[in-house]
């Protein structure tokens, strides 16, 4: 079990990154969902042992982690958001030296290696230089590089930024199937990303979680909140500048605006089945409300 307790980041002594967060992890997929700037990466630095909370405390198996990262360390894989490679050497090179590194090597760290690329699927680009792979290519080497020691807590950081909607998917599955009896902790802006694989959501804006539980939970909170309506174009900006809206369709003649309300927000407006981008866009906007209030 990993354990998060009231931490706070504070930078420069004044930028209060994260404030006060606890979150407990077991084993499953934990989408870690907020806007930029919430204090995603923040918090995933500090879980990854790579910077110290300014404050609260980080427990692996009930031992404290800041004092003592190593146990922690030995069972993380990390993909960082500004993940960097050696674009000189091959996927199989990159691999190999960072199993050294961690202390695999010989026949072991040969199999495991050849387990991963299968695994990510780049066993074909294996003998390719990582300066010619795409974006996708990379993601999934870093994703590669994180299990390398078979970690049983993986925590990554957007990592499904600069991947096309078919690597995006691969993705996504390849998380949820590691998450059967590991802890994955997921950071995202794109609830797309979590959707359908996270056993658990957690909405963080301004450092502090505004919701902590499972999807069904986050979406039947908006249950009877969320609206559709046709909008003249002319009139989009005021309906904009009223309500937020979580998604809109341009047609001919008309904007279909979908919206979140209290109360039937015009006559015409007919109530829909909240998804989980609602409900997350409706704790995000709470939030700000009540930080503006
Ligand atoms: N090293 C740093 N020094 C100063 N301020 C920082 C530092 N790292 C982050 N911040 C600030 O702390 C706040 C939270 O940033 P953080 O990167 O943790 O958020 P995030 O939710 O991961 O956002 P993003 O998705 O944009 O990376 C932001 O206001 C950011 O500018």
């Amino acid at each position: 079990m990993l354990e998060l307790i009231d931490i706070t980041k504070v930078y420069d002594g004044r930028k209060r990154a994260v404030d006060g967060l606890t979150l407990r992890l077991g084993p499953g997929l934990a989408g870690l969902l907020g806007p930029n700037g919430a204090g995603k990466s923040s918090l995933l630095r500090i879980a990854a042992t790579v910077t110290r909370p300014t404050g609260g405390q980080v427990r692996f198996d009930g031992a404290d982690a800041v004092a003592r990262p190593g146990p922690l360390r030995r069972a993380l894989g990390y993909l960082p958001q500004d993940f960097g490679v050696y674009p000189h050497l091959t996927g199989l090179e990159f691999l190999t030296y960072l199993a050294a590194v961690r202390g695999i090597s010989g026949r072991s760290a040969k199999a495991r290696i050849g387990e991963l690329l299968e695994l990510v699927n780049l066993a074909h680009a294996a003998k390719r230089p990582l300066g010619g792979y795409s974006g996708g290519m990379l993601r999934r080497i870093g994703i590669a590089q994180a299990l390398l020691a078979d970690p049983r807590i993986i925590v990554v950081d957007e990592p499904t930024a600069g991947l096309d909607p078919e690597e995006r998917v691969r993705f996504r599955n390849l998380l949820s199937d590691l998450s059967a009896d590991r802890t994955v902790l997921l950071s995202t802006h794109i609830v797309s990303d979590v959707e359908s694989v996270a056993t658990r959501i957690v909405v963080v804006t301004g450092g502090r979680v505004r919701f902590d539980g499972e999807p069904d939970g986050l979406v039947r909170g908006v249950a009877g909140h969320v609206w559709e309506l046709a909008v003249p174009p002319a009139e989009l900006a005021a309906v904009q500048r009223r309500l937020p809206v979580t998604r809109l369709i341009r047609a001919a003649g008309h904007v279909r605006v979908r919206v979140l309300a209290t109360h039937r927000p015009a006559p015409d407006a007919t109530p829909v089945a909240p998804d989980l981008e609602d409900a997350y866009l409706a704790v995000v906007h709470r939030s700000r409300t009540q930080v503006a209030a």
